[in-house]
């Protein structure tokens, strides 16, 4: 047993870490793990340690860890027992020392981390260490950190206490080159003219020591030379005596700003095993940023001797700021803003920092906004420590880090398979922004988030513009809280397995919701560069998913519509007047000074037409008859029809603004408003490349279709380009063929829940989806289009979208267990009153529809009117009224009236669905 608990205890005290000592080391857990009596484990622990081969810790709980691993694995222990891990650390050879000393360095657990690591490997190298380049631009903290590297090593005892630290600045050589090499190598007496006295070299001083050469590459190629031989061989000579060879021990650390590749010998180069490079002020973290400004300001509470209280906005604008000297003149800024502050204010107790402080350049410089408003504070006393002031800093993004957390610890429980976990997941999300909603800390950064808030409302409004998306008013205060809360912290995974899930995961609900991951990219690369973001794959896993369950609404049908016009202000005019009096965004203005040619103007329409989404077409108004030809500057390939109009007018703009907010065909919106007014126009169809649609429709008018329309959307694979468009049922049904959207779009087939009998079109039911029956030949219709792994995916897709309860659940509001209990209840009403037999697909028909239909009826929507409702009531009454009779419960129970259009639409799923057998009964 004693063999087994030691064997257990090596292996565990190799995973073990003071910062989380596990229960693994107590008595309790490894008598559980061991089946054996509590009592016997301590008994045996006990012995072993007094054995010396475990040592324990008289902490509560009792800890025993392997002696023999803890030492391999840290450092030499003295004793066995131990009253605490701290009395063990205090153990720890020049434990606070070392940590003390890098640790001063910003970022050295983050952006510096590899640097420094670098450098103590550096260090530990036999016979005096290895030789570093350190390459940077100017004030990333070379000098600084060379200097920690030698306090590094006196406390390490790997320098003696009064070693040599010398440095050196070959820059201030620069005109003399030869005088560096004698300084550095040190002359004999009579080497050149002058040298009067054998004179002994920086190289020298710096024996058994430090020397760092900064601005390196100052060095011309005789002194590089000399330093090849320090280099190979450890020994230099003096200028002027080649013969007699001086041993030489000292540590070298280089430096430059400049570019290695152009600048240094690369026999020099090959010669410094150790280059390392400190990152320019931009590419550290906002984070980073934040703590070295804090610390600049805590160094300058000391000089002072005042308290100081900072605006936030005075930090934001300095985090925000790229500095070209970088932390150097980051530093110096600090410094200037508090020594201004300090003279006007002499005699106040507490030192007000405020932007008008900071140096005019900063901003002028800056892109973010500055608002006038009295705002938070940020005080630095005596005592405050850099480590509160990050820790303050950190506690705000907590929430959403713990989130992510959360959500991919989840997600690699789940086997990376969101199917399986998407609800627990969405769960987390969902809580997160519950909090955030309610956060108190909100109101703390007031500020801040109205300033936040106006961009993402602005990100928001072009989005509208560009995608024809509607948010929810809600959605803007939820995507600010989140920004917020989150910060401006680079967050990394921690090992590569977690990134690895992340990509995946990623993927996952890329293909899952293409359009809300797409969205949310747009959204998150526009506001990155207002709010100084650090995105991180986790942001756009989190947001699509939030963002997925308000759903973006997208407005239907509507074609997009620009002004084009002559002169300096004329189309923007128009515009501005017309959408002001629709009171929504309509037209796009393209102002256009005279000077301006047609192919220019096409072009610029080109490139909107990348920009946007224009697959419900684009009406283009322009100002002179040259303008006409605009369309001939067109690719070939254009995908939407467009229709340009001559001699645009306010009230013309009006005209077809009113008209394209009815949602009239596409056609129509023109030709109703220059009828009268005898303008001419053009429309362009797609010729080559028209847009191959899917159309989903329903009976009663378009709802039940868009719903249709937005789960078959879901399960299309994002790198397919086939559009899904709700569409009007009558307008098929009515003009067949010969409907508009037929030039328009290339039209694969037809998705719904009624037949419009259009020749030689694919007609896929919905029952036919629910039921699974025959989506190979939806499959089979959508060839042209998908490829054999689009098509398999969304077929699997679909299957998993289209059960029942999901139809009913995304068409409706309503419980979909109640709604179901009640319509089954419906049917068999209608088979009894009737006496015959529903079949399967009259009442898969007849679920949705009638969900929707109570859907409606809560929520007063109308919908068409049965257009032969007085010659079916006719011949029909008693059916009529019996299906009337049959909605009795349902009506009652949700108090509506189902009215005589809906009760003749229900007549006609259950007595006329062509497709549908109805079986009569026996009895
Ligand atoms: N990581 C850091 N943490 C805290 N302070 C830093 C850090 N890096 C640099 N500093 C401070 O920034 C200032 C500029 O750094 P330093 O002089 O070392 O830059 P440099 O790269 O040597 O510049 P140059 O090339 O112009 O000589 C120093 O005063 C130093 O204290």
């Amino acid at each position: 047993m004693k063999k087994k608990i030691i064997a257990y205890l090596d292996n565990q005290t190799s995973f073990f870490s003071f910062d989380y000592v596990s229960d693994v080391f107590t008595a309790s857990k490894i008598a559980e793990i061991f089946n054996v009596k509590r009592n016997t484990i301590s008994h045996y622990l006990n012995q072993l340690t007094s054995e010396g081969k475990l040592i324990k810790v008289n902490s509560r709980p009792v800890f025993y860890l392997s002696k023999k691993t803890f030492e391999e694995e840290n450092f030499k222990l003295k004793k066995n027992v131990y009253s605490s891990f701290q009395e063990i650390l205090n153990e720890k050879p020049y434990f606070k020392k070392e940590r003390d000393f890098f640790s001063l360095m910003i970022g050295h657990n983050q952006s510096l981390n590899r640097a420094i690591d670098q450098i103590k490997m550096s260090l530990a190298y036999p016979n005096n260490g290895l030789p570093v380049l350190i390459t940077g631009e100017s004030g990333t903290g070379k000098s600084y950190l060379v200097k920690l590297v030698y306090e590094y090593c006196i406390e390490n005892d790997i320098l003696k206490e009064d070693a040599p630290f010398i440095t050196l600045n070959c820059a201030q050589y620069a005109n003399n080159p030869e005088l560096l090499t004698s300084n550095l190598f040190g002359y004999v007496k009579g080497a050149f003219t002058g040298a009067n006295e054998t004179q002994q070299g920086i190289f020298e001083s710096a024996n058994e020591g430090i020397l760092f050469l900064d601005e390196v590459h100052r060095l011309n190629a005789e002194a590089q030379e000399k330093l090849f031989t320090y280099l190979d061989q450890h020994i230099i000579y003096r200028v002027g005596d080649n013969s007699h060879p001086l041993h030489i021990n000292t540590r070298l650390f280089f430096a430059t700003t400049e570019d290695l590749e152009s600048n240094f010998l690369t026999t020099f180069i090959r010669r410094i095993p150790i280059q390392i490079t400190l990152p320019s002020i931009k590419e550290r973290s906002r984070n980073e940023r934040i703590e070295l400004i804090y610390s600049f300001f805590i160094s300058e509470r000391h000089i002072i001797q005042k308290d100081i209280s900072i605006s936030s906005q005075v930090i934001n604008l300095l985090a925000g700021n790229h500095f070209k000297g970088n932390i150097g003149e980051l530093k110096n800024c600090v410094k200037v803003t508090v020594a201004k502050a300090f003279m006007e204010q002499k005699s106040e107790q507490v030192v007000n920092i405020s932007i008008h402080y900071l140096p005019s350049y900063l901003l002028r410089d800056t892109e973010q906004l500055v608002y006038n408003i009295d705002e938070n504070k940020i005080l630095i006393k005596s005592d405050t420590t850099l480590q509160q002031m990050i820790k303050i800093n950190q506690l705000t993004q907590k929430g959403v880090i713990e989130t992510f957390e959360k959500v991919l610890l989840i997600y690699r429980e789940n086997h990376q398979d969101l199917s399986i976990c998407e609800e627990e997941i969405k769960k987390h999300i969902n809580k997160l922004f519950d909090e955030l909603f309610f956060s108190k800390q909100r109101y703390s950064q007031y500020e801040l988030l109205v300033y936040v808030t106006q961009y993402i409302r602005e990100t928001f409004r072009q989005m509208r513009t560009a995608y024809g998306i509607q948010f929810n008013g809600n959605s803007v205060y939820a995507l600010s809280y989140y920004l917020l809360q989150r910060g401006s912290t680079k967050w990394y995974p921690e090992n590569d397995e977690l990134s690895k899930s992340i990509a995946h995961l990623n993927q996952e609900i890329k293909s899952l919701y293409p359009d809300s991951y797409h969205y949310v990219s747009r959204i998150l690369n526009i506001c990155q560069p207002l709010i100084d973001l650090d995105i991180a794959l986790m942001d756009y896993i989190i947001l699509t998913l939030y963002f997925k369950k308000i759903d973006w609404k997208k407005e239907q049908g509507i074609p997009k519509a620009i002004i084009v016009a002559h002169g300096y202000a004329t189309a923007s005019s128009i515009s501005n007047v017309v959408n002001r009096l629709l009171e929504k965004e309509i037209f796009e203005a393209f102002d256009m000074p005279l000077e301006t040619t047609t192919k220019q103007i096409s072009e610029e329409i080109i490139n909107y037409c990348t920009q946007n989404e224009l697959s419900n077409g684009l009406i283009i108004l322009v100002d002179m008859g040259s303008l006409r030809e605009l369309y001939q500057f067109f690719p070939k390939q254009i995908e939407t029809p467009i229709i340009v109009v001559n001699n645009v007018s306010t009230p013309l703009a009006l005209s077809i603004g009113e008209n394209i907010q009815k949602k009239l065909p596409f056609e129509e919106m023109i030709e109703q408003s220059v009828d009268s007014a005898k303008l001419d126009w053009e429309i362009i169809y797609p010729q080559e490349n028209r847009k191959k649609v899917l159309l989903t429709v329903c009976q009663t008018g378009i709802g039940t279709a868009r719903q249709i329309n937005q789960l078959l959307e879901k399960s299309l694979p994002v790198s397919c380009d086939l559009k899904i468009m709700p569409y009007s049922y009558e307008s098929l049904h009515v003009n067949k063929k010969d409907d508009t959207i037929f030039s328009v779009y290339d039209v694969l087939g037809i998705v719904g829940t009624e037949n419009p009998n259009i020749e030689n079109l694919m007609y896929v039911s919905l029952e036919e989806l629910i039921s699974g029956q025959d989506t190979n030949r939806l499959m089979d219709g959508l060839s042209s289009v998908m490829t054999k792994e689009e098509k398999d995916l969304f077929n699997k897709r679909i299957i998993r979208s289209f059960s029942l309860e999901k139809v009913i659940q995304s068409v409706t509001i309503l419980d979909t267990d109640k709604v179901i209990h009640e319509i089954e209840d419906f049917f068999r009403e209608i088979e009894f009153l009737f006496n015959l037999l529903l079949g399967n697909n009259v009442k898969i028909a007849l679920y949705v529809h009638i969900s929707c239909l109570i859907e409606r009826l809560i929520r007063n929507i109308p919908i068409e009117t049965y257009s032969q409702y007085d010659e079916l009531a006719q011949c029909h009454q008693r059916e009529l009224s019996l299906i009337k009779k049959a909605f009795s419960v349902i009506e009652s129970d949700y108090s509506v009236n189902v009215p005589n259009s809906e009760v003749a639409y229900v007549y006609d799923i259950i007595f006329k669905k062509s497709d549908i057998s109805m079986i009569e009964s026996d009895f």
